[in-house]
């Protein structure tokens, strides 16, 4: 377990779950993404929404976030999860390292192209939901990272370079950072990395 838990925040479809997933295997980091131990837990998420109604779910979210975090390293948050007065504290407070992913409206059209998302219907209802969020994502993050039109290499590198250049992180942890830059660099150079290739589904049921 790391020093530093690396959080990942920002709108559905932002690519929290992905991108995190890389970032720990980049990093060679433990990892878990919060909707996916819900729905491991308590069944899918939108029949928590259905029976129980958000709030019900919201306090699940709390308390499994308040668990990964001792457990995992790299975390990867539901888009609504940080609208919690007790999970902003929790993410206000060090060691914690919150990594905003921003997409625009035009970028994540086609990624939300899909029924799975109970509180979302259409790309309106998302520019809502993120309009009503902005300024909740933006207080809680150390760093932002815009993943529109971006291959997830690169949104990857650019969360590795902000990294390393974060006041939270101890030389050793920096140094460990840069390493797994490196490497990446590396396997690119001789096209092994295969991370375009893993794409298991993210997506709720
Ligand atoms: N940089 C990217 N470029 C193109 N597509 C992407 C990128 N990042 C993620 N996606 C795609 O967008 C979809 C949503 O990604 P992901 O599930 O990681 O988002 P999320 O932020 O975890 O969403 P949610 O809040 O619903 O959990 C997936 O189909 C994923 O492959
Ligand atoms: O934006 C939201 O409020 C949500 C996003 C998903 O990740 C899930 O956590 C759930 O569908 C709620
Ligand atoms: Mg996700």
């Amino acid at each position: 377990m790391a020093r530093v838990n690396i959080v990942l925040i920002g709108p559905p479809a932002a690519g929290k779950s992905r991108s995190g997933r890389r970032l720990a295997r980049a990093l060679d980091r433990r990892f878990a993404d919060t909707d996916k131990l819900i729905q491991a837990a308590h069944g899918p998420i939108r029949t928590i929404f259905e029976e129980q109604g958000e709030a019900a779910f919201r306090a699940i979210e709390r308390e499994t976030i308040r668990h990964a975090l001792t457990q995992f390293d790299v975390v990867s948050l539901g888009g609504g999860a940080v609208m919690d007065p007790a999970t902003q504290e929790l993410l206000l407070q060090a060691p914690v390292i919150v990594v905003h992913l921003t997409v625009r409206p035009e970028a994540v059209a086609e990624r939300i192209d899909n029924d799975k998302r109970p509180l979302i219907k259409s790309l309106d209802d998302w520019k809502a939901l993120v309009e009503a969020r902005r300024d909740t994502y933006e207080r809680l993050a150390s760093i932002s990272v815009d993943t529109s039109f971006r291959p997830m290499r690169r949104v990857i590198d650019d969360i590795l370079e902000l990294l390393e250049q974060h006041s939270a992180l101890t030389e050793a942890e920096v140094e460990h950072l840069q390493a797994a830059r490196r490497g990446r660099t590396q396997h690119a150079l001789h096209d092994i990395d295969g991370d375009e290739h893993d794409d298991e589904g993210d997506d709720q049921p």
